[in-house]
């Protein structure tokens, strides 16, 4: 049985929340408040978060909580992340974090409606559950993990559902990185509308 979470988002299930460096994509380098939800059903084969999927192993916590913890370190930027995040109605958690002055991130596969007000959309599709369009539109960033070969193509065919203006990225999948790396190198001096995110904070050993 899953969860009873309220569908007003005022309570959520928090997987752990963590003050860190944004080690992807776009924000790579700038220090955010991480607050990671749990529960997904992707099922990507590869997640280096599977602990998150379960939602009932992650007890419901007051959104107000999550804002106040938030609010007490010294970067006014809060990503949001999971498991899936966009599983839950995020309108209550961006409209309190707002209030306080901090900006809203996300990560999202986009498998789930849009819900909150964020100031940056981190869209990163997958082949396991497609994307909805109405997140497609609002991805500041496309960032496609790369795992095989044929992931340059699903990159090709996902940027044509984001916005023109849409930063777009490639980060190679983290244990296929020796294999990978040289090929995103190639694609991206040959296709340079895309650029290279690595996992960085995985390099620097920090959450
Ligand atoms: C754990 S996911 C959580 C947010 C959301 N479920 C998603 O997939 O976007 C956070 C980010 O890590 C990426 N990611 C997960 N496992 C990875 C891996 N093994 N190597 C590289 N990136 C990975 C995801 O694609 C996503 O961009
Ligand atoms: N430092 C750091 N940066 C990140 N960017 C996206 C992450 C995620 O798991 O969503 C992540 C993470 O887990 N740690
Ligand atoms: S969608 Fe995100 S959290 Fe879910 S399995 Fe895939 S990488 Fe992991
Ligand atoms: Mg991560």
């Amino acid at each position: 049985m899953a969860h009873q979470v309220p569908d007003d988002g005022t309570l959520l299930p928090l997987m752990e929340e963590f003050y860190t460096i944004q080690g992807e994509g776009y924000n790579t380098g700038k220090a955010a408040y991480f607050i990671r939800l749990g529960g997904c059903d992707v099922g990507c084969h590869w997640c280096d978060v599977k602990e998150s999927w379960d939602a009932e192993l992650h007890p419901l916590t007051a959104a107000d909580m999550i804002v106040a913890n938030a609010k007490i370190h010294p970067s006014k930027a809060v990503v949001v992340t999971g498991g899936e995040p966009l599983i839950y109605n995020l309108d209550y958690l961006t409209a309190k974090l707002h209030e306080e002055g901090i900006k809203t991130f996300i990560e999202t596969s986009g498998a789930y409606p849009l819900s909150g007000d964020w100031d940056w959309v981190c869209l990163s599709p997958k082949k396991f559950k497609a994307p909805m369009q109405n997140v497609a539109d609002k991805a500041h960033e496309l960032k496609v993990i790369i795992f095989n070969k044929s992931d340059f193509e699903f990159a090709e065919h996902n940027a044509k559902l984001v916005a023109p203006d849409c930063k777009l990225y490639l980060q190679p999948e983290w244990s296929k990185n020796k294999e990978m790396a040289p090929l995103i190198v190639e694609y991206v001096m040959n296709n340079p509308q895309w650029e290279i995110s690595l996992q960085t904070h995985k390099y620097l050993n920090i959450p």
